[in-house]
């Protein structure tokens, strides 16, 4: 479903992910924790294409949807000057494919933020309604799934979004992602401002989801109950790179997972 090679992301010329690798099977849920500030959200948006990468590839549903040739600062500033380079010489770069993140939405990524960015003044209905258009199949059908796995979206059809509380509105936006008919939901932080019993709630809605509609999963967290009952596998991530990578085992155990957490 998804392989990242080698990927390096700057913020101008501050590096903040060094040389990312990690895959995602077909149907999988994998996560990635990490304390706070070791770069989560800056990898979870390269990959849905909000952020460019200086360096490394990433590879969608076996496409490339970005693709930068090693750079020797591996700062974005010299993948410019590489496709400037290009251009004059009129040679095709090899380098510096890059697919939109609308387009990575078409082609089947459901992007969930950090702080979910619900629409507050449009009601729950016209929430929902954004996610759709991305995929123009049948989405009467998401919406009786939707309002299966979230029964509050639907007695809360209409009331406007930033009235309801943090799990609510988490179930919010995933519910409009799940509306586009996304291959591969990417997650970040889904548990942050929201209350513990409603963090189960959605750690086992979001399994009930992978279960019936296959849907693959790929998520960020701190939060050690989401960790260990959402992730098949889990990297673990520290100063903008992956440190070590576990299964199902040693997930399950509360040291292992806690010396990569801020907890
Ligand atoms: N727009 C930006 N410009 C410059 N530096 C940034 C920007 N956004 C984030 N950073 C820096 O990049 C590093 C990684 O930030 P990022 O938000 O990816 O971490 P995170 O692991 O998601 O943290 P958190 O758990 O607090 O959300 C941090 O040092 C942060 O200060």
């Amino acid at each position: 479903m998804l392989t990242v090679e080698n990927l390096d992301v700057s913020y101008g010329k501050t590096p903040i992910l060094r040389d990312i690798s990690l895959t995602v099977d077909d149907g999988e849920i994998v996560g990635i924790m990490g304390k706070n500030g070791v770069g989560k959200t800056t990898l979870i948006k390269a990959i849905m294409g909000l952020l460019e990468a200086s360096s490394g590839r990433i590879v969608f549903k076996g496409e490339r949807v970005a693709d930068a040739a090693a750079s020797e600062t591996g700062t974005a500033d010299s993948s410019e000057f590489r496709a400037r380079l290009a251009s004059v010489f009129n040679t095709s770069s090899k380098s510096n494919i890059w697919v939109s993140a609308d387009e990575r939405a078409r082609r089947g990524m459901g992007y969930i933020p950090q702080g979910r960015d619900v629409f507050p003044d449009l009601t729950v209905e016209e929430n929902l309604r954004m996610g759709e258009g991305i995929n123009e199949d049948d989405s009467t059908i998401r919406y009786n799934d939707v309002y299966n796995y979230f029964p509050i979206l639907e007695e809360r059809r209409t009331q406007q979004a930033g009235t309801m509380s943090g799990g609510q509105q988490q179930m919010l936006a995933i519910g409009r992602a799940l509306i586009g008919n996304p291959d591969l939901l990417l997650l970040d932080e889904p548990s942050e401002g929201v209350q513990p019993s409603i963090v189960q709630d959605i750690t086992r809605d979001l399994k009930q989801v992978n279960r019936d509609l296959g849907t693959t999963i790929l998520f960020v967290e701190q939060n050690l109950h989401v960790v260990q009952n959402l992730a098949e596998r889990c990297y673990a991530i520290d100063k903008g790179t992956i440190i070590d990578e576990l299964g199902p085992d040693r997930i399950q155990s509360r040291e292992e997972v806690t010396e990569y957490l801020a907890v």
